[in-house]
């Protein structure tokens, strides 16, 4: 099983309009498609580990105080396929820039352009930007690659408490 990371930075944007960190994938999984930073961890690194690198590799913004934010399970064809962590942070520094893996894009978290990302993140993401936390199972059919399987049914639960998780 992957284990993987989203990190989703958020801030005051213009009018007091909260507003958060997307990117724009442009290669690999999710390609085309909008998320959070992140990616897979690599050995001996923390979950929390990887959503820094990842975020500060993919877009170049250096996060700090990452809030544990949900923990999800993707299956595919009844067997777990990946466990991804997710973050929130409202504290970093530096400017989003693009790289060869992503175009970064603050958007208000009233207009998250859910048509445009994984059929899942409709699902948790406006709870997780609303500062709830999640655990969430989502089942996938049709075999690899992930991102070309048909998003079949779901569990969530809301309010769990991750505080001691990485
Ligand atoms: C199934 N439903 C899903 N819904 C929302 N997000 C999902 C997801 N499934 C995977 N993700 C995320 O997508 C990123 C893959 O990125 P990543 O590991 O970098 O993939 P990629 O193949 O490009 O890896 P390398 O660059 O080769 O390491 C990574 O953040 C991972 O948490």
């Amino acid at each position: 099983m992957i284990e993987a990371t989203l990190c989703f930075p958020l801030r005051e944007g213009g009018d007091a309009d909260e507003e958060v960190l997307l990117i724009e994938k442009r290669r690999g999984l999710g390609e085309g498609w909008y998320n959070g930073p992140g990616g897979k961890c690599e050995p001996g690194e923390t979950p929390r580990e990887c959503a820094v690198r990842e975020t500060e590799e993919e877009v170049g913004l250096e996060v700090t105080d990452l809030e544990k934010a949900g923990e999800l399970t993707f299956l595919l064809d009844g067997e777990a396929h990946t466990f991804c962590h997710v973050y929130r942070s409202r504290s970093f520094e530096g400017e989003p820039t693009s790289s060869e893996e992503a175009y970064p894009e603050w958007v208000p978290v009233d207009d998250v352009p859910y048509d445009r990302m994984w059929d899942d993140d409709h699902l948790w993401l406006p709870g997780v930007l609303e500062g709830n936390t999640v655990a969430g199972e989502f089942r996938f059919e049709g075999g690899e690659p992930l991102d070309e399987a048909a998003f079949v049914d779901h569990d969530l639960e809301w309010g769990v408490s991750l505080e001691s998780r990485e």
